[in-house]
């Protein structure tokens, strides 16, 4: 069962769900009339981006991102691959990037980054999860979720090597899972 690989639950249903209602009211708040692009991180945002963009009250378009760099580790390669690119034309756009966790860094920073240069009027970042403590690479938070301590979490989307992610809450992994003490 899945839920023996869970050292404890971080996170439950519902206290996400209130999280996400929260995000959602001060998103809609900020954007009126400005029309925002949504634009979900995949693999690991799926689930908050479900949720969060129903929570969204205004008018907003959606787009999709992939990227990944931790492949089947429990610590970023450095190396971020973009595994699809967005559709929409992002030129005096305003973003808003939806992540699951900021750990690293690297992801969010090398994003922001190829993303401010296709000429966006404005991007912001909303991630449902940070863990200040494994920072590499500072990246400015406009919208966050929960800080977290500095432990491998899964569920609510997020996998260890592409497992867990269809849990619906958020816990820490057994470091035995993935070889750790
Ligand atoms: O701040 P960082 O250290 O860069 O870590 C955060 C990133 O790592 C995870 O993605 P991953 O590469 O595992 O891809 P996935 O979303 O498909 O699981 C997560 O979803 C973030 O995108
Ligand atoms: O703690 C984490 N869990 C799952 N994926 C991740 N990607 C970066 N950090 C994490
Ligand atoms: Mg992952």
């Amino acid at each position: 069962m899945m839920r023996n690989d869970i050292q404890e639950v971080l996170f439950s249903e519902q206290q996400l769900a209130d999280k996400v209602a929260e995000l959602g009211a001060r998103i809609s708040a900020d954007y009126e009339d400005k029309n925002p692009l949504v634009v979900s991180v995949l693999k690991g945002s799926y689930v908050f981006m479900a949720d969060l963009t129903r929570k969204i009250t205004i008018p907003c378009n959606v787009d999709f991102m992939a990227v990944s760099s931790y492949g089947a580790g429990t610590k970023t390669t450095g190396e971020v691959q973009i595994i699809k690119d967005i559709g929409s034309k992002i030129d005096g756009r305003h973003l808003i990037i939806v992540e699951d966790i900021l750990d690293s860094g690297v992801t969010l920073s090398f994003l922001m980054k190829i993303l401010k240069a296709r000429g966006a009027a404005s991007i912001r970042l909303c991630t449902l999860l940070s863990k200040p403590e494994r920072r590499k690479v500072d990246v400015p938070v406009d919208y966050l979720g929960f800080e977290i301590p500095d432990a491998f979490v899964v569920g609510y989307g997020l996998d260890y090597a592409e497992k867990y992610r269809n849990l619906p809450y958020i816990g820490i992994l057994k470091p035995s899972v993935y070889g750790g003490e």
